[in-house]
C-alpha cells in the first residue's frame, strides 16, 4: 500500500529546503501581484481516494491550462474537423511564438500554444449559443462544482496588454482561419485562461481524461479515442518547447499555465494539480515541474 500523503508531504518539505528562483508572470500585470510562496499538491485516485499539501483549496488562474479543455469541448462539438483548421506537431517554440504560424501558412503546430487554442476559441464562438457562459458551464460540469467562474480583471489585464495574442489572432484573420472578428475570439479566449480554480478543483477538472472520459459525475463526455488524443497532445505539446523536459523528467501527458499551474495525469489511475507561481524562463512553473518529477520518481507511477 502506497503512502501517497507521506510522499505528497515529503516533496513539500524537499522543495521548501532549495532556492525558488521562479519568478511571477508579469507581461500580465494582474498575475504579478500574486505572491510566489503559494505551494499546493492535489492528488485523485481513480478509486476515489485524495490528498492534499499546503495551499490547495487556494484559486489562481488556470490560463493555458483551460486549453486543453477548450480543445475537449471542440472535439466533443466537431469532432475530427478540429484537425482541418491545426496540426498535432510539438512546436518546440515559445507557447506566443508568431514566425512558424506565418510559415506555415496560419495552421497553427497544435492547439496547446496560443495560434492554436484561439483558432479552438474561434470553433466554440461559432459553434456555442452563449459561447462564455456555456463554456463556463462545460466547466462546472466536468469539475462538479457550480462556484467556478471567471476573474473579469485578469480577463481585462491581458486584454490591455495582450499585443502578441492580437498579432496572432489578426494573422490568423488574413490567412483565412479565424471565421470570427479578432476582439470577440479574444475577449473569449482572455476569459477562458482567467477562469480561476484551486488544486483540487483542476485535478476534478481533469479527471475525465484519466477516466476513459467520464467526469467527476461520471458522465461520458468524450469517446476513449478522443480521451487517446486529447491525451498525446498534452504528452507532446503540453509545456511547448519543455514538452520534452517534461515528458523525460515526469513521464506524464500534462499542460501548464503562466498562473504557476500544473495538471497531469496516468490514464486509469490518477489526476494530479500543482500550484507554484514562480515561473522557469519557458514560462512553466519552477517547483511544479520538480514536485512531479519528485512524485513519479517516488511511486514509480508514470505511463513510461
Ligand atoms: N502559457 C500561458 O499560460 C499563456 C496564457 C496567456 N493567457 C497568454 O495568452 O499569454
Amino acid at each position: 500500500m502506497m503512502e501517497y500523503q507521506a510522499i505528497l508531504d515529503t516533496i513539500q518539505s524537499n522543495l521548501q529546503k532549495i532556492e525558488n528562483t521562479g519568478t511571477v508572470a508579469a507581461y500580465i500585470p494582474e498575475l504579478a501581484k500574486v505572491n510566489k510562496d503559494n505551494f499546493a499538491i492535489y492528488l485523485n485516485r481513480v478509486n476515489g481516494d485524495n490528498y492534499g499539501v499546503g495551499h490547495w483549496d487556494v484559486s489562481f488562474s488556470i490560463q493555458s491550462i483551460s486549453k486543453v479543455l477548450t480543445l475537449s469541448k471542440a472535439l466533443q462539438l466537431i469532432g475530427t474537423d478540429v484537425w482541418e483548421r491545426m496540426d498535432v506537431e510539438p512546436s518546440g517554440d515559445p507557447f506566443n511564438h508568431l514566425s512558424l504560424l506565418e510559415l506555415e501558412n496560419g495552421i497553427p503546430r497544435n492547439p496547446l500554444i496560443n495560434s492554436g487554442a484561439i483558432v479552438i476559441a474561434d470553433i466554440l464562438v461559432s459553434e456555442l449559443k452563449n459561447p462564455k457562459e456555456d463554456f463556463l458551464q462545460y466547466v462546472r460540469d466536468l469539475t462538479n462544482d457550480q462556484t467556478i467562474t471567471y476573474n473579469e480583471n485578469v480577463a481585462l489585464s491581458e486584454k490591455e496588454t495582450g499585443f502578441t495574442n492580437y498579432a496572432t489572432a489578426n494573422l490568423l484573420k488574413s490567412f483565412g482561419n479565424l471565421a470570427n472578428d479578432v476582439d470577440t475570439v479574444l475577449d473569449f479566449y482572455f476569459h477562458q485562461c482567467a477562469i480561476e480554480m484551486n488544486c483540487q478543483q483542476l485535478s476534478n477538472a481533469f479527471y475525465l481524461f484519466a477516466n476513459r472520459g467520464k467526469c467527476m459525475r461520471n458522465v461520458a463526455h468524450l469517446t476513449l479515442s478522443q480521451v487517446k488524443r486529447i491525451n498525446a497532445i498534452m504528452l507532446t505539446c503540453g509545456f511547448y518547447d519543455e514538452a520534452g523536459e517534461f515528458a523525460f523528467e515526469v513521464g506524464l501527458p500534462g499542460k501548464s499555465g503562466v498562473g504557476g499551474g500544473i495538471v497531469a495525469l496516468l490514464p486509469n489511475n490518477f489526476t494530479i494539480a500543482t500550484w507554484a507561481p514562480g515561473l522557469n524562463p519557458k514560462g512553466n512553473s519552477f517547483l511544479g515541474m520538480q514536485a512531479l518529477e519528485q512524485f513519479t520518481t517516488a511511486t514509480g507511477e508514470s505511463i513510461f
